[in-house]
């Protein structure tokens, strides 16, 4: 039997008279790496701001590793990685000074090249960070994520923006750290993004949860209700093209 290392039970997030978030109840198992879909506005970010501790919920509960939001703020704060935008980095100060500062923030020892090897930016240590291209950004802002040695990853559309090399390396890194045995809950609009990723799903409408199960149960359940698609599919697709043609490596340095 699965632990759930998150519950989140009847979660209502109101602004002001607009209900963003309608009483929405998921869990996430040890280990796993969990995607929430849904369009633009759906209440995602707001989700995830929430069992993040980042933004006050208006009612349910939440439950991280055991600790209840209500009661265990800073105990779920210690064992959580968040990613940060980009806009929350110091642009001048290098990749080494960076991990340095959130490591002091974190009271954490770190190897900061360790840290940044991991992520593939060994090379670009003591760059600024304003100087880095969006990809080397992502990576970077991922590593930051890893600092406190977290027990759950939290990542909002990490991949966004980037080109499909630097997306591809970002999954692979995603993977990895999901390997070595973090719980990672992702959102993205990328649908191959989830298929390739995630083991379970969450799609998220209008502050709802409409659907919640595998990748290959949500599609199989689509097909069994007499779903088609319209035409064919071809064996590779246009991304398969640019990958072949520009090969697999970053091209970012
Ligand atoms: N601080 C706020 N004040 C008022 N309304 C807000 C606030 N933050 C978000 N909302 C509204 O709540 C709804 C959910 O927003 P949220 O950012 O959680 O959606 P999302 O699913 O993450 O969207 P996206 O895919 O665009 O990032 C939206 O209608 C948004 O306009």
């Amino acid at each position: 039997m699965a632990i759930p290392i998150i519950t989140v039970s009847n979660l209502v997030k109101d602004y002001d008279n607009f209900r963003a978030v309608k009483g929405i109840s998921f869990e996430v198992q040890e280990g796993e790496i969990f995607g929430l879909l849904g369009p633009n506005g759906a209440g995602k970010s707001t989700t995830l701001e929430i069992i993040e501790t980042l933004r006050k919920k208006t009612s349910g509960t939440v439950t991280v590793a055991g600790f209840n939001l209500d009661e265990r703020p800073d105990e779920i704060k210690s064992i959580i990685g968040v990613q940060l935008q980009a806009s929350g980095y110091y642009p001048g100060l290098s990749l080494l000074q960076l991990v340095d500062l959130f490591a002091g923030l974190y009271n954490q020892q770190v190897n900061a090249m360790e840290l940044l090897k991991t992520v593939n930016l060994e090379e670009k240590a003591k760059a600024k960070f304003k100087d880095l291209s969006g990809g080397q950004k992502q990576r970077f802002s991922v590593a930051t994520t890893l600092i406190n040695k977290p027990k759950v990853v939290f990542l909002d559309e990490p991949t966004t923006g980037l080109d499909p090399q630097a997306r591809r390396n970002l999954w692979e890194l995603i993977r990895k750290i999901n390997g070595e045995g973090t719980t990672v809950i992702i959102t993205t609009h990328y649908m191959d993004e989830a298929e390739y990723l995630c083991n379970r799903i969450a799609i998220v409408d209008s502050g709802e949860i409409v659907a919640l199960d595998t990748p290959d149960n949500l599609i199989d359940h689509l097909v069994a209700s007499g779903f088609e698609r319209p035409k064919q599919v071809k064996k590779a697709n246009l991304e398969d093209v640019f990958i072949q043609l520009t090969g697999k490596n970053l091209r970012e340095d």
